[in-house]
């Protein structure tokens, strides 16, 4: 029989391991860094056993921010600059990789694998982009084969098309990491992720993986964020100072709760390509709020975010589910108190509650759907696609 050549043999070699070493990396719709988790995998689907070995959140520079800015979410953009950022983010990823690793002092041979989410530049489910014949897609950036030879490390990336491929809309993939790190029997429990886009995943008591629902709900931080960058020259509302010193319009908060979206059944993703600053100033028009205070602007904005939560959850989750919160959300006093008071009877704890370090779920996540990709089989959740996803690059 023919030898395999060396790069299958590696991936074989990798797979059988009874222990793997992993990267994750997520960049996120916030573009504030790169989230890079290293952890260690024993086994694979519902056996996996994940330890978080080191972990860090590398910021982006304002050039790099406003470079993938002006391609990002928008339907009209330089096609050449998308071009030349695709190969640069994957280079560019692929050298903090290394400036982790030197940190950590972890030499490259010592890691088995890269899992990386990429930049999504643009997120357009059918929902959204509604053209007859075309298929729910998003597009992340950030190539693989770049990660792969300039680290030295298999890579595996670009984990959303194959879920799109069998019928999902790409997202929320935190479904297959929150049903196998995050499942407790005799526990009714909601994870939740504000990030740019918040979205969560309710995992039922009694473990009825047909009972499961991951959705996206809206906004998280993004709205805030560009409105804080706008009016403040701030990145983000930083322990949401602002908010506190605003007050929440209420015509401006219930216009922007009147979107279609809202009312849509769970599961449903969407971004930034909705959720964007002409979104606001509409909803401002419609309730003649144009000229309201900025700090009202921001303090109303945060209450949308948690307010879309509370709803959602008041309107599709059993009461007494306990909820876990992770992203850079859970660090928006605002948002959370909001959350709390709109949602009293919910026990609201951060993920770290569970042992998971809420800045990396992301990043944990991707590692572990790499590490299914070596060695899981597809995992069956109600009607979600039951795919392995993420393609291999291979360093040499
Ligand atoms: N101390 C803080 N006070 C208020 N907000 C904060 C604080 N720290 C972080 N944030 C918010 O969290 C955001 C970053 O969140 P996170 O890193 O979870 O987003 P992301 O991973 O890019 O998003 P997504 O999950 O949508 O892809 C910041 O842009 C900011 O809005
Ligand atoms: C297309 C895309 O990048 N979506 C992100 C975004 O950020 C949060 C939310 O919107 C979520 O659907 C998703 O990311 C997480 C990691 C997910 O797929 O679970």
């Amino acid at each position: 029989m023919a030898q395999l050549n060396k790069n299958l043999q590696h991936l074989f070699t990798i797979a059988q391991k009874p222990a793997r070493i992993g990267i994750g990396l997520m960049s996120g719709t916030s573009l504030d860094g790169l989230d890079i988790a290293l952890c260690q995998f024993t086994g694979s689907g519902l056996q996996t056993q994940c330890e978080l070995l080191q972990f860090m959140t590398i910021p982006y520079q304002d050039f790099f921010k406003s470079e993938v800015r002006s391609v990002f979410s928008r339907r009209q953009v330089d096609l050449e600059k998308v071009c030349l950022l695709n190969d640069f983010i994957g280079n560019y990823h692929a050298e903090l990789v290394l400036q982790a690793l030197g940190q950590w002092a972890i030499d490259t041979a010592d890691v088995d694998f890269i899992a990386s989410h990429g930049q999504t530049i643009y997120h357009a489910p059918k929902r959204l982009h509604r053209q007859e014949g075309y298929p729910n897609a998003s597009l992340q950036i950030g190539d693989g084969d770049h990660i792969a030879v300039k680290t030295g490390i298999l890579t595996i990336s670009d984990f959303r098309q194959k879920q799109m491929a069998a019928g999902g809309e790409g997202a929320p993939l935190a479904l297959y990491g929150d049903v196998l790190l995050g499942s407790k029997a005799g526990e009714d429990r909601i994870l939740i992720n504000i990030g740019g886009i918040s979205n969560l995943t309710y995992l039922p008591v009694n473990g009825d993986m047909s009972k499961v629902l991951c959705s996206d709900i809206g906004p998280g931080n993004t709205l805030i964020d560009v409105f804080s960058r706008n009016y403040f020259n701030k990145a983000f509302d930083e322990d949401s100072a602002i908010a506190f010193s605003g007050e929440v319009n209420e015509g401006l908060l219930n216009s922007l709760l009147k979107h279609p979206f809202f009312g849509e059944k769970p599961p449903k993703t969407t971004g930034p390509e909705l959720f964007n600053e002409e979104y606001v100033r509409k909803a401002q028009e419609r309730s003649g709020t144009s000229h309201i205070d900025p700090k009202d602007i921001i303090a109303t904005l945060s209450a949308f975010t948690a307010k879309a939560i509370a709803d959602f959850t008041r309107a599709y989750l059993p009461k007494g589910a306990k909820m876990f919160v992770s992203g850079g959300g859970a660090k928006n006093p605002f948002v959370m108190q909001y959350l709390e008071k709109r949602l009293y009877r919910t026990t609201i704890a951060d993920t770290a509650a569970l042992g998971i370090n809420p800045d990396a779920k992301e990043a944990i996540l991707f590692a572990l759907l790499g590490n299914e990709a070596l060695a899981g089989e597809p995992l069956v959740v109600g009607d979600n696609p039951s795919v392995l996803m993420g393609k291999f690059s291979f360093a040499e």
